[in-house]
């Protein structure tokens, strides 16, 4: 049940009447180089040869374009790719992404009519770091609460980075997610950060964050690096750090990586299965089976009270993750 299908973009085609068989397709592309893909940019893929996503060693940054036969299928930052052509990265050389391999997870976020921002979707991370400052400016629990449906629906564990530790005190915001037993770390500027160092060593981390919330000072005191490397990708695609709207990975000093994405101020929750996200709630997930059809666990014939009402539950887990489902219906940029 867990294992979900991550490819948002392939189209199902109904065979038709009178439509014939599809031929088979073309040979594979088995002397094809694998790479993962750090930076997107109007249709240049900047991707690191030489070694996997969760190796160490040496490595090569190669400039790449999608291939015709990939068609349609979308390569977003973090995808595991395989590449033809020129991959020597030599300056102006491009190889072909001919392959995207099986995405391990998909954070995904619904466009919006108003938004005509590039989605920030990632794949294959494990982690969401939800970064939040605790004042200036102020915590939107509604927005951390669509971020967490987010990460339960795409199988990412969150992780919640409180920021501005220096500017209030932690406790209030923090006991709002107790119950769900969601990560928290709380850091400052200048601060101590082997704590988060610990959380994200050896993993794929996505950060997200409202613009000001001190997420490029955070960037910055991991990878003292990031200024050189996110310049080096805009020396390829020919942008600058700030008209930069779509994220980039970058290796942290010991193994892993953060994906810094642009400043989100909405979060769009359309494309979000109830189902996905209540499997992150293994306490509810065998008394959710006695549910009416359909049912969206907001209440009305609801099995989850019951289950509750008798004793088998937390009430003020099945109240936090009530909180988190109906945060679907609101605006997706609410407070
Ligand atoms: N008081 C205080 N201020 C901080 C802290 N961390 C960052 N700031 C300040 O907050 C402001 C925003 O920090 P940034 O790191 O630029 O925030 P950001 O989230 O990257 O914002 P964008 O660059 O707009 O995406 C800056 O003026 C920082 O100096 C902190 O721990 N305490
Ligand atoms: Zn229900």
């Amino acid at each position: 049940m867990r294992r979900r299908e991550y490819d948002e973009d392939d189209v199902r085609v109904r065979p038709g009447k009178g439509s014939r068989p599809r031929t088979r397709l073309r040979p594979a592309h088995e002397a094809a180089v694998p790479g993962f893909v750090v930076a997107v940019d109007r249709g240049r893929y900047t991707v690191l040869t030489g070694r996997g996503i969760h190796e160490t060693g040496p490595s090569t940054v190669i400039t790449a374009m999608k291939a015709r036969e990939l068609g349609r299928k979308g390569i977003v930052v973090g995808d595991e790719v395989a590449l033809v052509g020129d991959t020597s990265g030599k300056p102006d050389s491009l190889a072909r992404i001919v392959r995207r391999e099986e995405r391990r997870s998909m954070l995904r976020r619904s466009a919006e009519d108003y938004d005509e921002v590039e989605r920030p979707v990632v794949a294959n991370a494990d982690q969401l770091v939800i970064v939040t400052a605790l004042a200036d400016p102020p915590p939107r629990p509604r927005m951390i609460d669509r971020l967490l449906v987010a990460a339960f629906d795409a199988d990412i564990d969150p992780l919640l980075c409180l920021t501005k530790a220096d500017l209030a005190d932690p406790d209030e915001l923090i006991s709002l997610y107790e119950p769900l037993g969601v990560r928290h770390i709380t850091v400052r500027r200048g601060g101590d950060l082997s704590e988060l160092r610990d959380q994200l060593t050896g993993r794929v981390s996505v950060l997200v964050g409202h613009s000001g919330v001190g997420k490029s000072t955070l960037v910055n005191a991991l990878v003292p690096t990031a200024g050189r490397a996110v310049s080096h990708v805009n020396a390829v695609t020919g942008r600058g750090r700030h008209t930069s709207t779509s994220a980039v990975a970058l290796e942290l000093p010991d193994g892993g990586w953060i994906i810094d994405t642009p400043g989100v101020r909405s979060f769009g929750l359309g494309h979000v299965e109830i189902d996905n996200v209540l499997v992150a709630f293994p306490d509810f997930n065998e008394a959710a089976v006695d549910c009416p059809k359909g049912c969206n666990h907001l209440g009305d014939g609801c099995a989850l009270d019951r289950f509750v009402a008798e004793g088998h539950g937390d009430p003020a887990r099945l109240v936090s993750l009530r909180r988190l489902l109906s945060s679907r219906e609101g605006s997706p940029d609410d407070d």
